[in-house]
């Protein structure tokens, strides 16, 4: 078979250096090109930090699957650009691997339909790393026996989207299997507007925000006398990497949009 050939979209960033380095590391993986908000029509080899891996700079997405030839996107942008990379993406017959965050389940559902009518393969993966997609895993098994539960996340200070994507995945996987219920006193008031988090069903979510914090997640459940914590800790981003990997090899598999990298890992 022949090498897959893939753009990264957000290059300079904190995923998308560790990504760029994943796809030239891999034998099988081509890096055809690469898609930044600056630096048009320059070599990634002349920026800081990526000496020797002369693929051009587009600053625009269309013009760069116009010009090449593309099977994969690995977007790892900004909430802003996740949905408009992958529509253009779709528009080009390109496959989309994305690990942005802030994708409404409206997004999802609409995306999931333009992949199906052009008979692509698409995955929105909120969280890459092995261990934090079984930290959701036991979360919702832990759900159906203690379904009070409050969720705490905790990342670096210059995170754009509040709650992470894995929060927000994590608190759809558990109302999949747990009714929504009010938690707490029901007569209790937040003097301070916030106090109690966002509110995702009736579960709390918690969003600490902090620099010389990665990427951290404790899922806490109250019983009777008992607590239970799961926790994961993305203490580098190389965590991400296998996971990013499994889906550029995955998506060339599938005819729909997969939401979630435990629907990939068996
Ligand atoms: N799914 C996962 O496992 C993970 C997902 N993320 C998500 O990935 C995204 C990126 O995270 P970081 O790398 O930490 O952010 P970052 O801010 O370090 O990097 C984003 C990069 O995207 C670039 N960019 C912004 N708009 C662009 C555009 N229109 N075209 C091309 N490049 C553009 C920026 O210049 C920046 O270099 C976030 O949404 C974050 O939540 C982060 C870590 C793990
Ligand atoms: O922005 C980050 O850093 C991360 N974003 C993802 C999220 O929103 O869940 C995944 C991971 O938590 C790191």
């Amino acid at each position: 078979m022949n090498n897959v050939k893939i753009v990264v979209a957000g290059p300079r960033g904190n995923m998308g250096r560790e990504a760029v380095k994943m796809v030239s590391g891999t034998e099988s993986f081509e890096l055809v090109a690469v898609v930044d908000s600056k630096h048009e029509g320059m070599s990634l080899s002349e920026i800081e930090g990526f000496h020797g891996i002369d693929v051009p700079v587009y600053t625009n997405i269309q013009t760069c699957f116009e010009e090449l030839d593309v099977d994969v996107l690995i977007d790892l942008t900004a909430p802003a650009f996740g949905r408009k990379h992958m529509e253009i993406a779709f528009a080009n017959g390109v496959r989309p691997v994305v690990g942005t965050t802030g994708f409404s389940e409206a997004d999802i559902a609409e995306l999931r339909n333009m992949a199906e009518q052009k008979e692509l393969g698409a995955i929105i993966a909120p969280n890459f790393a092995i261990g934090a997609i079984l930290m959701m895993k036991f979360s919702q098994m832990a759900a159906k026996y203690l379904p009070d539960v409050e969720i705490i996340e905790q990342h670096h200070d210059r995170k754009l989207d509040a709650p992470s994507g894995t929060a927000v995945k994590t608190a759809q996987l558990i109302a999949e299997v747990r009714a929504e219920k009010a938690q707490g006193h029901p007569n209790e008031k937040e003097e301070l507007k916030g106090a109690r988090g966002a509110d995702f069903e009736g579960m709390r979510i918690h969003s600490v925000r902090l620099p010389g914090l990665v990427a951290h997640q404790e899922v806490i459940f109250g019983g009777v006398g008992q607590t239970l914590t799961i926790r994961h800790d993305s203490i580098d981003r190389t965590s991400f990497m296998p996971g990013v990997k499994l889906a550029v090899e995955s998506v060339l598999k599938i005819d729909t949009l997969v939401y979630g990298l435990e629907h990939i890992i068996e």
